[in-house]
């Protein structure tokens, strides 16, 4: 049996087993066992699509518990009706309230977003505390007792909280295949580049945070009337919330099944803490365990407990997969699997216009204005330091200009966010290779999406998994598709990142020192396909320190000094002109610092 049929039918024996479970047996302690780490797996599995696939870790989503809870207790009650039938509208008002989360997402990431996330926990908890008239405050709200026999006093939780993790686990599995999930996946690995390649980070962010949040409210809204009694400091209690984060780290953070394993290991240590401590100092008691717990985990097993442990004896084992070697470069094909819609309007297809950005006292791109004529190969050069980067940084959006204009095909680009001027036909590779190493070639491929220039980047996976192919296969990477991104040599990243910006199908590609360290024969290569990318119909800004390989690509030159453009022409002419002589030479800079 291949593992993957192991781990499946692992499962499903699972699956039974925990189904048939309260039909063979009426232990209510086990009962509730099983019912609290349903709970706590619904939360953690939930927790890892905001936390874990695009790594806004969160200290707060135990709120949406007690946020489903005093909903659906709130709206039963004034709709007379079960609490269990109210869940779901739970789950809706969790979601909603995980907007001013994604908010706060917007501006901050990293340590100050887990503040932050804290932050919005103790404020539902003051909310709560304080609006009495419709919660009850601190004298906490009691919900009916359930009306069904008592000998099935436990069935109904039971059976709700293992229907609800089956379908939060399948919506994981989903949001994870889909070209959302890969879009959070990058987000975690490299949030700005992701933007660059055309993922609308906020969106996609701020709909993770309300699927993250859904099925904690509903799942608050069965527990809600599983205790039958509601109040602030129980349902906005800062364990759950370390609880959620350690069982997520235990399992493996994320990954499909890790939380859920991680919450049926920690479970029973909850049930333990709860019981044999007891008095004023066990809310102290129960911090220092888990925060004690989590510190150590965060630091020996940053990638979770489980799944550091399985790679450990990978390794031991010898069956880590080798090193990617390189293999024999295939001919580029001479077609490509692409056909270019003219761009709109007349005239140089990239107009910049005055650019300017400066660091404190340093101008790295001081008025700097050009064209790109469309159907060329135009290369920018310039000496260390003379602001080509940054020129590049202020056209794909990464970085704002403090004055200038851009106009891609007639239209102006320079106001809009990096991902629309990605949709708006602009793609770029970076000096250093910037691809997602998390994902695999394939999926680095399906982060942008296809035909994205047409505004069609919802097209279907399928297609795109096709087109993502055969430009795979255009820059010679097929083989490589399933491969981990991360483990590629430095310079097949150099062709998957071109691969990449690609599948953006880009009416301009900018590509920045993509000769910088590769051997000679990628760089024949690469010339090649930049050949023929251009004989294709594609137009191409190159930033290149190699200059014959410049001088034998481009079509026309700029040449940079002191953040502007000092010479631009063929590059026959620009080879021989003395001001680009001096510049490069130093002689420019030294007579500008002596006037
Ligand atoms: N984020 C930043 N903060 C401060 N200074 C910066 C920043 N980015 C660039 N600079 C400075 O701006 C100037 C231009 O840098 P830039 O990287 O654009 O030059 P370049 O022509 O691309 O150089 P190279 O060919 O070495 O890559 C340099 O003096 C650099 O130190």
């Amino acid at each position: 049996m291949t593992p993957t049929r192991l781990r499946r039918a692992a499962i499903a024996a699972a699956a039974a087993a925990l189904a048939a479970f309260p039909l063979l047996s009426d232990n209510a302690y086990w009962q509730n066992l099983a019912i609290m780490a349903f709970l706590l797996a619904i939360m953690a599995s939930a927790w890892n699509i905001i936390s874990g696939y695009a790594g806004y870790v969160s200290l707060g989503q135990s709120a949406f518990l007690g946020i489903g809870a005093y909903t659906a207790a709130i709206a039963a009650t004034a709709l007379d009706v079960s609490p269990l039938l109210t869940a779901p509208l739970g789950g809706v008002t969790a979601a909603g309230a995980a907007l001013l989360l994604a908010l706060a997402g917007r501006r901050t990431r990293g340590i100050a977003f887990v503040i932050v996330s804290f932050a919005f926990l103790e404020l539902a908890a003051i909310v709560a505390s304080n609006w009495s008239s419709v919660t009850g405050g601190n004298h906490g709200l009691a919900l009916p007792l359930p009306t069904w026999d008592s000998d099935y006093l436990n069935l109904p939780f039971y059976y709700a909280l293992l229907a609800l993790l089956a379908l939060t686990v399948a919506g994981s599995w989903a949001i994870r295949r889909s070209r959302l999930g890969a879009g959070l996946v990058a987000i975690r690995d490299d949030e700005s580049k992701a933007e660059g390649v055309g993922v609308p980070a906020a969106r996609y962010k701020t709909a993770a945070f309300a699927a993250s949040a859904f099925p904690i409210g509903v799942a608050g809204g069965v527990y809600g009337y599983y205790v039958s009694f509601l109040e602030p400091a129980a349902m906005f209690d800062i364990v759950i919330a370390l609880q959620i984060v350690l069982a997520a780290h235990l399992g493996g953070v994320g990954t499909l099944w890790g939380p859920v394993a991680g919450a049926f290991l920690l479970e029973p240590l909850a049930q333990f803490t709860n019981q044999s401590l007891s008095g004023p100092d066990a809310g102290s008691w129960r911090l220092i365990i888990y925060g004690g717990l989590l510190s150590v985990i965060v630091l020996f097993f940053p990638k979770g407990v489980i799944a550091e442990l399985v790679a450990r004896v990978r390794r031991w084992r010898g069956a880590e997969p080798p090193a990617l070697p390189g293999r024999r470069l295939t001919p580029v094909p001479r077609a490509l699997p692409w056909t270019p819609q003219p761009s709109p309007g007349t005239g140089p297809l990239l107009v910049v216009e005055g650019l300017t950005r400066h660091f404190g006292g340093v101008r790295a791109v001081d008025g700097c204005s050009f064209t790109v004529e469309r159907g060329s190969i135009t290369g920018l050069i310039g000496p260390n330091g003379s602001g080509k980067t940054t020129v590049f940084n202020l056209l794909d959006g990464g970085l704002r200009a403090q004055a200038g204009t851009v106009h891609l095909a007639g239209r102006p680009i320079h106001a809009l966010p990096p991902h629309r001027r990605a949709r708006a036909g602009l793609a770029r590779t970076y000096q250093a290779t910037r691809i997602f190493p998390s994902l695999t070639v394939l999926e680095n491929l399906l982060v942008p999406g296809r035909g994205s220039r047409a505004g069609s980047g919802t097209g279907s996976v399928a297609g795109s998994t096709t087109r993502a192919r055969e430009w795979l296969e255009f820059v010679g990477m097929g083989e490589y598709a399933g491969h981990p991104a991360g483990r590629l040599s430095y310079g097949q990243q150099k062709l998957v990142e071109l691969a990449q910006a690609l599948m953006l199908e880009p009416r301009l590609l900018l590509l920045d020192e993509p000769a910088a360290g590769i051997n000679p024969a990628l760089v024949e290569r690469l010339c090649e396909i930049i050949r023929t990318l251009n004989r294709g119909g594609m137009t191409v800004l190159i930033v290149e320190h190699d200059l014959p390989l410049v001088l034998s690509l481009c079509d026309r030159v700029h040449v940079m000094a002191e953040g502007r453009v000092l010479a631009s022409g063929p590059p026959g002419r620009i080879e021989h002109d003395p001001a680009v002589q001096d510049a490069y030479l130093g002689e420019h800079t030294t007579a500008g610092a002596a006037k």
